[in-house]
């Protein structure tokens, strides 16, 4: 298998055989905490007016994304985990515009098959994969504004490529090495309300979820995030233990 790493929009675009696109930071991380709150669909989508315009047409949808990290007008949550976990989104069809992460989705027109990357789903993510034994993974690092690099992504991206090939990295490390990340300190910033920490500690539960999201065409030719249940054991010291999968639910 040959692991590609990229970055941004044009990374993206030019991405081939199964693409990972990564964003910890906080699109992807959120919409796994999506699913986890049982919404049915998530629509991915670049352009702000053409989230306003979709979700005019579907039932039961609703609006979650932000530009600079802020809420965008008339949107009903902002792309904040901790919002998520707070919301009831029984039955809800998300339509989710960010300023990186979901650039990447809707750019990777050349890849055979498109996948969500970030931490709370790393390892389900990379088994999906490795059972396709694909000739080739690009991951696809959005970073920050998907204009310039972000340590989390860097570092999630190092962590696809050692768990595709199979190699030892240290779980544990991950959290405190991004919490004096440069990238992380607007979850720590008074003023920054809208990035609260706990969403730093939510993004950054390593494999708290056992499903992969793979992005597909609807019927109507939209795209959308597909949750597929991938089986996960997952090591914890000496012991093996399988997720437990109410925790998801
Ligand atoms: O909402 C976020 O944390 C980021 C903001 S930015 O693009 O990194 O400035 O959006 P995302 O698309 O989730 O990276």
């Amino acid at each position: 298998m040959k692991i590609e790493i990229v970055n941004f929009v044009d990374g993206a675009r030019g991405a081939e055989g199964i693409a990972v696109v990564i964003d910890v930071f906080r699109a992807f991380s959120v919409a796994c905490y999506c699913f986890s709150k049982g919404v049915s669909k998530i629509y991915p989508v670049g352009d702000v007016d053409d989230a306003y315009d979709l979700v005019k047409n579907i039932d039961d949808g609703i609006l979650i994304g932000e530009r600079k990290g802020k809420m965008l007008p008339d949107f009903d949550y902002g792309n904040s985990p901790t919002e998520i976990m707070a919301a009831n989104l029984l039955g809800k069809k998300v339509v989710h515009t960010t300023h990186a992460g979901t650039q990447g989705i809707v750019n990777a027109v050349n890849a055979d098959e498109v996948l969500t990357g970030a931490f709370v789903n790393a390892k389900a993510t990379a088994k999906y994969i490795k059972d396709r034994s694909p000739d080739k993974v690009t991951l696809v690092k959005m970073g920050l504004e998907a204009k310039s690099q972000s340590d989390e992504d860097d570092l999630c991206a190092e962590y696809f490529k050692m768990l595709l090939k199979n190699q030892p990295f240290d779980e544990t490390t991950i959290v405190e090495t991004l919490r004096k990340s440069p990238y992380s300190q607007r979850f720590f910033d008074p003023d920054k309300p809208w990035c609260p920490s706990s969403d730093f500690d939510l993004c950054l539960d390593v494999n708290r979820f056992s499903f992969a999201l793979r992005s597909v065409r609807d019927e109507t030719g939209n795209l959308n995030l597909e949750k597929v249940n991938v089986q996960v054991t997952i090591p914890f010291g000496e012991e093996e233990k399988a997720k437990d999968v109410m925790h998801q639910l």
